[in-house]
């Protein structure tokens, strides 16, 4: 058994783990001790683990993990790492990192962190929702009122319909409030429930929005706070220069014996 230090970020409510591990002192592929460091009643505690490791060609290296330790892009999850980056004294001001998709670039400012999201190329009409992959893979309800939406249940039977159920997919519920402005919940695959913000999630929201004629910016409420995405549309339904702008902060430290 090895004691491990570790910190713990929110950034508007979805929750991570975070290990400085370039002394490697977690294995990342140790996928038992990833779940069980989310775990809410055995462990920390999260919706997801972060490990901030040395890369030669970046900043630093960001291993995102759901808490059932599976892997994907996690843009909230990119906004905390680059915060706790600036806490290591790792990055000030801006940051080229290296993340399951390929290298983002972000900007730090006391209040937020300004997130480049990947270029996305294709999107998917299906009915009158939308199915968009923004680093990760996300299915778009629109809805007349999301607080009254049954999120885990409906979320869950897209997740498990016959397309999604072996790949998964995140689904996310919008409603409309003013004209740039959208409410999103969000189910995710890998958690498998419902969490308080999902950044891939309302970046993908919005891009929806703007199939549907919204203009860039587009500001998201969430149920653990606010967010904003800016995007550029090309002429062929794909969106560059996409942003993910929103507050990331520690809330606390410990250690934990793994
Ligand atoms: N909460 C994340 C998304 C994390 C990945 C997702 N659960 C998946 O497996 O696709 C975010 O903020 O983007």
């Amino acid at each position: 058994m090895t004691t491990v230090d570790f910190y713990k970020y929110q950034g508007t409510g979805n929750d991570f783990v975070m290990v400085d591990n370039r002394q490697q002192v977690i294995d990342p592929n140790d996928i038992p001790s990833v779940q069980r460091l989310c775990d809410r009643k055995f462990g920390i505690g999260a919706d997801g683990l972060i490990l901030i490791q040395e890369h030669p060609d970046y900043d630093f290296e960001m291993v995102y993990f759901n808490s059932d330790g599976s892997k994907s892009l996690c843009g909230n999850g990119s906004r905390c790492a680059v915060r706790f980056a600036e806490f290591l004294g790792i990055v000030s001001k801006s940051t080229h990192f290296l993340t399951i998709d390929g290298g983002l670039y972000a900007e730090i400012t006391p209040a937020v962190i300004r997130l480049k999201m990947p270029d996305v190329t294709t999107t998917e009409r299906i009915g009158e929702d939308f199915f968009i992959n923004t680093g990760s893979p996300h299915y778009v309800q629109f809805v007349d009122k999301v607080e009254a939406t049954e999120v885990f249940d409906a979320g869950r039977a897209i997740r498990y319909n016959e397309r999604f159920k072996a790949e998964g997919t995140n689904v996310n519920f919008v409603q409309q409030l003013e004209a740039q402005s959208i409410f999103v919940r969000t189910y995710e695959r890998g958690v498998e429930d419902e969490t308080l913000s999902c950044g891939t999630g309302v970046t993908a929201c919005a891009l929806a929005c703007s199939l549907n004629e919204m203009e860039s910016p587009v500001k998201i409420k969430t149920l653990g706070g606010l967010l904003e995405v800016s995007f550029e549309k090309n002429s062929s339904e794909g969106f560059q220069n996409i942003f993910l702008t929103g507050p990331a902060e520690q809330v606390f430290s410990g250690k934990i014996n793994i």
